[in-house]
C-alpha cells in the first residue's frame, strides 16, 4: 500500500522527530533527497541549467538547499523568489554554492533544463495568489523537466483540490509520507511520477488516513484444487427490467468474468431472455417483484441489486427483500435512487456496499448537498457517507475512493478517463459482487473490483501501463467485460 497522512499529522510527526534532532536536520534530509532525484533526471548535473521557484515558506527552503547541492556539483542554478521572505539559511547556502537570484523569470524558465517548484508545499492554503499563480502557470511552457518539491504548488495537499493555477509536474518528490492530495484527482493528475523520500518520520507517524493499493495488496482469491462452484461463490444479480435490459447484460458480464463460481440472475421476462442468450452460463429465474421472490432464486452468497431495475414500487420491494437478508449486498444505480427515499433499509447487520457517482451520492446524503460540492471535496464526502449511511461506500469518479467507517480511505490507482462511458458502472457492480460472493470483505471486494475494472478499461483502451496520449482508443462498457480476464492475469 502507499500510505498518505493528513497535513496536521505530518506536521505533528515532523515536530516530534525534530525535537530529537539537531536543528535543520529534516530540511537537509528533504533537500538531499530532492537534489539526488533531480540529479538522476538530468543527463549531466555539471553544466545543467536549474531554476528554483521559491516561495516564502519551508517548501522554498527545501528547494534552495537542494539547489545549493546541485550548484556544488557544477549546475548553473538560478532562483526566482516569489516572496521577499525566502528562507534565509537556504538562500545563504545557495549563494555560497555559487547559485544566484534572478528577476527575469521568463528568461530563466525558457532556458532551464530542470525546474524545481518550491512555491508552496503542505503550507499552501487556498488558490495561489500572485506572483505565485503566474509562475505556476508559466511552468506549463517549460521545455525542461518540472520537479515539484513535496506537493505541486497550487494542489491542496490534504484533499487534492485545485483552485485556479497549479504546477503540472513531471515528477514529484514528496517527503516522509504521501499526502492525500497526491493520490486524489485533480491533484493526482498534477504530480507526474511520485518519489517518496524517507526523512525518518516512520515511528512518529500514526495510522494512515488514505491508502492506495499495489496489486499484491488486493488479496483476490484464487481457486484451490478442491474448489467447487459453491466454494468459489454464488452471486445473485437482480438487475434490468422490461424497459432497461442493457445494464443487466453488463452487470452479469462483470460477475461472470469476476470469478464467481455461479451467477444467478433474476428479473422480468425480457431481460431474463436476453441473459439466456448472452450469458448461457448464468442460471436465470423470471420473478415478480414480491417480497417472497428471492425464495425461488436459490442459494447465493452475495447479492447485486439495482442496475436497470427501475425505481418504481416493484424495484423497491426487491431491494427491501434483499437488504432484509443476512447476506452481503451491493447496491448500484437505480437501487441507490430507491435507497435515497428508503434510507431506513440501510441499517442492517450484514455488509452493504454502495457504488454511487457524485450525483447519486448527493441524492443519498440529501440535506441540500450538491453533486458539485461532492466532486470538489470527494474525500470529505466519501467519509461522511460511510458513516451516515452505515455502509462501505465506493464513490466513482476520476479517482475512485472507497470508505468504511474508522478505516483509511482507499484510493484506486488504475482509473482512466476512458472509463467515463455509459454502462461501465454496471460492469463494476457485477464484478465487485462476484468478489463479495467469493468471501472477500466489503472494503476489499470494492477495492479489488475498482482496481480490476480500471485496469481492464486501460487494457481495452490500448495501453495498460503508461497510457501514451494518442495511442489509446475509445472503449465500450462491453470491452471492459472482455478485458477482465487480462486484468486478472496481471495479478498472477
Ligand atoms: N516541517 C518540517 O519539518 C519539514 C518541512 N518540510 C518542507 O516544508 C514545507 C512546509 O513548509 P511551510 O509550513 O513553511 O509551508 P509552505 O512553504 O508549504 O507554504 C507556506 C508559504 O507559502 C505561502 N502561501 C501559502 N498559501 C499561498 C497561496 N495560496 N498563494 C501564495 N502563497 C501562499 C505562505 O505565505 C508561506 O510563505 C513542506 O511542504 C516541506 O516541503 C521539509 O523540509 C521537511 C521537514
Ligand atoms: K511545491
Amino acid at each position: 500500500m502507499r500510505y498518505a497522512h493528513e497535513v496536521g499529522k505530518v506536521r505533528a510527526a515532523e515536530q516530534a522527530l525534530m525535537a530529537r534532532l539537531p536543528e535543520g536536520t529534516l530540511m537537509r534530509r528533504a533537500a538531499a533527497g530532492l537534489a539526488s532525484a533531480c540529479a538522476r533526471l538530468l543527463p549531466h548535473v555539471y553544466g545543467a541549467r536549474v531554476v528554483l521557484l521559491v516561495g516564502g515558506g519551508d517548501n522554498g527552503g527545501d528547494a534552495l538547499y537542494a539547489g545549493a547541492r546541485l550548484a556544488r556539483r557544477g549546475a548553473a542554478v538560478e532562483a526566482v523568489l516569489a516572496s521577499a521572505k525566502a528562507h534565509p539559511g537556504g538562500l545563504a547556502e545557495l549563494r555560497a554554492a555559487g547559485g544566484r537570484v534572478v528577476n527575469d523569470a521568463e528568461r530563466a524558465l525558457d532556458t532551464a533544463d530542470l525546474v524545481i517548484d518550491g512555491l508552496t508545499g503542505i503550507g499552501g492554503a487556498g488558490g495561489l495568489r500572485e506572483p505565485y499563480a503566474a509562475l505556476a502557470r508559466r511552468t506549463a511552457h517549460v521545455e525542461g523537466v518540472v520537479v515539484a518539491c513535496d506537493v505541486p504548488s497550487g494542489v491542496d495537499a490534504g484533499s487534492g483540490r485545485v483552485d485556479g493555477a497549479a504546477v503540472r509536474a513531471d515528477f514529484t518528490v514528496t517527503f516522509g509520507t504521501y499526502k492525500p492530495g497526491l493520490l486524489i484527482d485533480p491533484g493526482a493528475a498534477h504530480c507526474g511520477v511520485i518519489e517518496l523520500v524517507d526523512i525518518g518520520l516512520g515511528r512518529d507517524l500514526p495510522d494512515p488516513d488514505v491508502v492506495s493499493p499495489w496489486p499484491e495488496d488486493l488479496g483476490v482469491p484464487r481457486p484451490e484444487p478442491e474448489s467447487d462452484k459453491y466454494r468459489r461463490g454464488v452471486v445473485g444479480v437482480l438487475a434490468g427490467s422490461e424497459r432497461f435490459t442493457g445494464a443487466a447484460v453488463l452487470s452479469v458480464g462483470g460477475a461472470v468474468h469476476g470469478g464467481a463460481g455461479m451467477v444467478r440472475f433474476a428479473s422480468a421476462a425480457r431481460p431474463v431472455e436476453l441473459i439466456r442468450q448472452r450469458w448461457p452460463e448464468a442460471v436465470t429465474t423470471v420473478i415478480d417483484p414480491r417480497p417472497s421472490a428471492l425464495e425461488r432464486i436459490g442459494r447465493v452468497q452475495a447479492w447485486v441489486v439495482g442496475p436497470g431495475l427501475g425505481t418504481d414500487r416493484g424495484a423497491e420491494t426487491l431491494i427491501e427483500a434483499v437488504l432484509r437478508t443476512k447476506l452481503p449486498v451491493l447496491v448500484d444505480a437505480d437501487g441507490l435512487t430507491v435507497l435515497s427515499r428508503r434510507r431506513d433499509l440501510l441499517y442492517r447487520e450484514a455488509p452493504t456496499v454502495l457504488t454511487p457517482h457524485a450525483g447519486e451520492l448527493a441524492r443519498l446524503l440529501g440535506g441540500g448537498v450538491t453533486r458539485e460540492e461532492i466532486e470538489a471535496r470527494r474525500l470529505e464526502f466519501v467519509r461522511r457517507a460511510a458513516t451516515e449511511l452505515a455502509a462501505t461506500v465506493l464513490l466513482k469518479g476520476s479517482t475512485t475512493l472507497i470508505a468504511e467507517e474508522d478505516r483509511p480511505v482507499r484510493v484506486n490507482p488504475t482509473g482512466t478517463p476512458w472509463l467515463a462511458t455509459a454502462g461501465t458502472g454496471d460492469v463494476l457492480s457485477g464484478l465487485a459482487g462476484a468478489l463479495l460472493a467469493a468471501g472477500m470483505s466489503a472494503i476489499d471486494a470494492a477495492t479489488a473490483g475498482a482496481y480490476l475494472h480500471g485496469l481492464a478499461a486501460r487494457i481495452a483502451a490500448g495501453d495498460p501501463i503508461d497510457p501514451a496520449p494518442g495511442l489509446e482508443a475509445p472503449i465500450s462498457a462491453y470491452d471492459v467485460v472482455t478485458a477482465l480476464p487480462a486484468a486478472f492475469r496481471t495479478l498472477a
